[in-house]
């Protein structure tokens, strides 16, 4: 490894580049690196590092697979970090070396431990150690490795203390027998301090090869319906039903909200039911009104909005009556959920990536999962017009109608899924569904305005549909 003093300057360049880093908007003021555990000598070698990364809002603790080399390849130059290259030592993230991360593998397979970390199996099942890695490449806050197609290993990228959700979640769920979630295979965690929970550091899955992404699988219906063409002399505004699209989406929407339903009642059976009193209701409603003046304060752009959003808060704050809650998914949305030729299959328990650890556990009512996924409908529908840019006004106008119709039919295609499936019928439940739906709204303007500033038009165009 190179000196520590080198290896902190490369990370402070290097990390606001990752899409996994947290902390992009704001300057670094130091890092530390905490703890250095070797997982393969020789050359090249792979060292696990705890990182602490110093912000005025805090410090925040990242783990990096640290690749060390005399020579780079080519192949690994888009990974490089630093290093002291005239020394013979050049550092890289060993996420995209599968010399290195199959020592993963053999770590599980042993069900090893090295210095604090140890590899976990969970079935106690053969755990292949002959395998390729890939690192998927998708929009994400993590980093998962794809070892052939069998497995992916999800790395935790920003570390929170004790069991990773995903972990808790997910394992809770393969145990008690749900088909909706990827099996879980093992973990890797590092040892507790004096007392407290070990911190999980990756998750081996099996991966689901014949999954196809909610949001591939939306977008394409979306693009096919925007292509449909009105028969001749049809009035496409009395006309506007989204069904008659060959790419129609709307049996998988109604699927997906039944896979829904059956996953939180997993969830249920598995960490059980409480009942949220009105008084703590109020105060939740009021909170989301707190988070909506302060979005306001940093992107303008949501201000014309307020006054609706708070009358739906609003809403919910009068009505307040006692609401049953239990574990959910808590950032629910298309790209979370893969169907394979058995049905659909809900990934990422992991909750928001900016919530804190205490958040993303929280005890929530179902249906907040649910307009995460309403927000998903919206998203999908407007993604393509916002990508298309300027539009002449009429063909804008156009696709805006279209956009409605594809996400109100789906929109509605999942309620019922949903429903039927034994879940609250959203459609009796309005201003809580309302609520939720704008509280999440808040959070993607935060959300874009923060990492994908490009994408902000598109929950600022459904709110201004949702709000008139
Ligand atoms: N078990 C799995 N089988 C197939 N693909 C998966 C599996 N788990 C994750 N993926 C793919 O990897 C992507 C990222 O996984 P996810 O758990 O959502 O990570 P992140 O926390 O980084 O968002 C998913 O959108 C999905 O396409
Ligand atoms: O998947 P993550 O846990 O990283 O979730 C974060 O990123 C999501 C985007 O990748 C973001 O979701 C928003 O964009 C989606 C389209 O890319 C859309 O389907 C969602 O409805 C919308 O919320 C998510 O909010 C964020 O937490």
């Amino acid at each position: 490894m190179p000196p520590r003093s080198v290896l902190q300057r490369d990370l402070a360049e290097w990390l606001p580049r990752q899409r996994w880093f947290g902390g992009k908007h704001i300057p670094i003021d130091g890092i530390t690196i905490a703890a250095t555990t070797e997982l393969h000598s020789g050359d090249p070698a792979l060292h696990h590092l705890v990182i602490h990364v110093r912000q005025h809002t805090g410090t925040d603790r990242y783990q990096l697979l640290l690749g060390t080399r005399r020579d780079l390849p080519d192949r690994l130059r888009h990974a490089e970090i630093g290093g002291s290259p005239e020394e013979g030592t050049h550092c890289y993230d060993a996420a995209h070396d599968p010399d290195l991360t199959r020592t993963l593998l053999r770590g599980l397979a042993a069900e090893a431990s090295v210095g604090p970390l140890r590899f976990r199996n969970a079935g106690g099942g053969v755990i292949r150690t002959d395998l390729t890695s890939l690192p998927i490449t998708a929009e994400q806050s993590n980093t998962s490795l794809l070892f052939g197609d069998a497995y992916i290993c999800k790395l935790f990228r920003r570390l929170s203390d004790g069991v990773n959700p995903d972990l808790e979640v997910n394992l809770a769920l393969t145990r008690g027998g749900c088909a909706h979630v990827p099996a879980v295979l093992g973990w890797i965690e590092l040892e507790p301090g004096e007392g407290g929970e070990p911190t999980t550091l990756a998750l081996l899955s099996t991966y689901l090869r014949t999954g196809a992404d909610g949001w591939s699988l939306a977008i394409a219906s979306v693009r096919d319906w925007y292509a449909h063409t009105m028969p001749p002399g049809g009035d496409e505004w009395a006309e506007l039903d989204a069904s008659a699209a060959g790419g129609d989406f709307a049996a998988e929407a109604e699927r997906l909200g039944a896979a829904t339903a059956r996953v939180h009642q997993a969830l249920a059976g598995a960490f059980g039911v409480t009942t949220l009193p009105a008084g703590e209701v109020h105060a939740m409603a009021a909170r989301m009104n707190e988070d909506l003046t302060e979005t306001c304060r940093a992107v303008p752009a949501l201000a014309p909005h307020a006054k609706a959003l708070t009358g739906a808060f609003l809403d919910l704050a009068t009505r307040a009556a006692p609401l049953p809650v239990q574990r959910v998914h808590g950032d629910y949305h298309l790209g979370q959920v893969l169907r394979t030729e058995s049905g659909w299959t809900v990934l990422d328990f992991e909750g928001e990536p900016a919530r804190t650890p205490g958040e993303r556990r929280a005890l929530a009512h179902p249906l907040r999962d649910v307009a995460g996924m309403l927000r998903s409908f919206e998203y999908a529908a407007r993604f393509l017009i916002t990508k298309a840019g300027a539009l002449p006004p009429e063909s804008g106008r156009r696709l805006e109608t279209r956009a409605h119709a594809w996400a109100a039919r789906n929109r509605a295609a999942f309620c019922r899924g949903y429903a039927a499936a034994g879940g609250v019928d959203p459609a009796a439940h309005a201003v809580l569904t309302r609520a939720f739906e704008f509280e999440k709204a808040v959070y993607e303007v935060r959300y874009e305005a923060r990492n994908r500033p490009a994408w902000l038009p598109v929950p600022l165009r459904s709110l201004a549909h949702l709000t008139t």
